[in-house]
């Protein structure tokens, strides 16, 4: 699994997205819920598969890459769950995670969501900027274009079998997006693929048993029976395999994470992320009263144990703290809600301990670290960032969270204050709000006076909750500081 290694803008959201927070992608498609006559977790894996099937593994191009954006006009891509589920999405992605592998998390929440098999999760996809080859299969299609189809996206003909099965799992065909289909009148305007709702293997079973109702196996019109060409293709020998409910789950995690896995060539993924045990977040770091103030959150996984969690650190110049580090408590501990998936993962809920020191302003500092002790008789221990401390890499340029501020209507004046910038400096803020990113520049803030050693430029940011990366090039030297958060407890 990927280590976590602060600081990792990239995995820091992605983990935050995947397991800590109620996004739209963490909660909308949760228990199968309903919508368009069909599920939320339906629409999100059809968006999936067919964002990844512009991929040619011939030439290493396309795949899951957020393409289907440019792609909506397409009749392969018809049906109104393709755009509502983009929209679903539209403001989860930031500076970091693109809209692509938005889609991919929202393909795992979608099968766990239905009760399915957690899918294991990688990042790091790249955003197309232009639409794909249009290589999405179509029921008329016949078998030798289906196994062509699925060999370019780097898929047997066992392999097409299974997926499309899993996939199959979800939904049904609505009559509007194909009424030479779904011919005859469905009171709920769509034939489902399956009698249950739900992420299971009774697709291969009411297939197997001549029960189905699925309509690209007994539609009528024999042209667009794809499933049932597609299923049969074997003599049934992999569709009796998938009898099985464990191979069923074992085989769709294989497939749909290869599915999800599917990008150009020139994209490399971060190995799976799996909940940190140990993850250090909403740190800030700014002057305040002839001192500076440090906050930091060190979230754990809630095992039960009632730990005590010491933050030390160490200077930045000279001497202040002792030997073995200044040292504080946390000022608070707070139980956070897991998200769904974390559930399925054994991750209940995450404890964490918020620290809020303040640090001599002569000798600022350099690193921290935490002494856990489990109060169960066995030995503290040291979280140090896998032994290579949580180090600042400067004091130069720091966001300034007390002196900024929200309104109502105009978002945040973001501040950030410099250290002695008595030559040049050229600064500006990367910023996301609602998934779309801006960038937009700062000015001396007349209403906070120099002190401290720091002058404090302010920049003009929409929203109550962008997140940004300020750029700064102060005296020759280039700066980038990764603000997720506006404000922490403690602030
Ligand atoms: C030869 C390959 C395939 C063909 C011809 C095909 C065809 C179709 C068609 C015609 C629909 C109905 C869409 C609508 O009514 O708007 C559909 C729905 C769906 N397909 Fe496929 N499909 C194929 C492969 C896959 C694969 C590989 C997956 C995922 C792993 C998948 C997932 C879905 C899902 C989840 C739905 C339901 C969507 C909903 O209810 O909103 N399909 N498919």
């Amino acid at each position: 699994a990927a280590v976590f290694n602060w600081p990792d803008p990239l995995l820091d959201s992605l983990d935050h997205l995947l397991y800590l927070t109620a996004t739209p992608v963490s909660t909308l498609a949760l228990n199968c819920g309903m919508r368009d006559n069909s599920t939320v977790a339906a629409q999100w894996l059809r968006l999936a598969y067919h964002d990844m099937a512009t991929h040619d593994s011939t030439t290493g191009t396309g795949g899951l890459d957020a393409s289907i954006a440019f792609e909506l006009d397409r009749p392969q891509n018809v049906g109104v769950g393709m755009t509502i589920s983009l929209l679903d999405f539209a403001s989860v992605p930031n500076q970091y995670v693109g809209k692509a592998d938005v889609i991919a998390i929202g393909a795992i929440n979608a099968v766990v969501g239905c009760g399915g098999p957690a899918i294991p999760f990688r990042g790091g996809r790249i955003d197309a900027t232009e639409a794909g080859p249009a290589t999405v299969p179509e029921p008329q299609q016949d078998l030798a274009s289906h196994v062509a189809s699925f060999k370019a996206q780097g898929f047997s003909e066992t392999e097409m079998i299974s997926l499309v099965a899993c996939g199959h799992s979800l939904g049904g065909v609505q009559q509007v997006d194909f009424p030479l289909i779904v011919t005859e009148d469905v009171p709920t305007g769509i034939q489902t693929f399956v009698s249950t709702v739900g992420f299971d293997n009774t697709v291969v079973k009411e297939y197997l048993k001549g029960t189905t109702e699925n309509v690209l196996v007994v539609g009528s019109n024999i042209t667009t029976r794809s499933d049932l060409r597609i299923f049969s293709s074997d003599g049934n020998v992999t569709m009796q395999s998938l009898a099985s409910p464990e191979t069923f789950n074992a085989v769709c995690v294989d497939l749909i994470g290869r599915m999800l896995d599917t990008v150009p060539s020139t994209v490399t993924l971060t190995d799976p992320i799996e909940p940190f045990d140990f993850k250090v977040w909403n740190t800030f770091l700014f002057p305040q009263g002839g001192s500076l103030a440090f906050l930091a959150t060190l979230r754990i996984i809630d095992t039960g144990l009632n730990r005590t969690v010491t933050m030390f650190w160490k200077e930045r110049t000279g001497t202040f703290c002792p030997a073995a580090g200044c040292s504080i408590p946390p000022f608070k501990v707070s139980t956070d809600d897991a998200t769904f998936l974390a559930t399925v993962k054994g991750v209940m809920a995450f404890k964490s301990h918020l620290f809020n020191a303040t640090i001599d302003l002569a000798t600022s500092i350099s690193h921290f670290w935490f002494e856990v002790n489990d109060n169960d008789g066995s030995a503290p221990f040291i979280v140090d960032n896998h032994g290579a401390n949580y180090t600042i890499d400067h004091d130069v340029v720091l966001y300034d969270p007390r002196r900024s501020s929200v309104t109502e209507f105009d978002g945040w004046m973001m501040v950030v204050g410099v250290k002695d910038p008595s030559t040049s400096i050229n600064m500006t803020a990367l910023t996301t709000f609602a998934g779309k990113t801006v960038t937009v520049p700062f000015e001396l803030d007349s209403s906070n006076p120099s002190t401290d050693g720091y002058t404090f430029y302010t920049s003009q940011l929409r929203g109550p909750t962008p997140t940004t990366t300020v750029l700064a090039a102060v005296n020759g030297t280039a700066y980038s500081l990764w603000v997720p958060f506006m404000t922490t407890p403690g602030v």
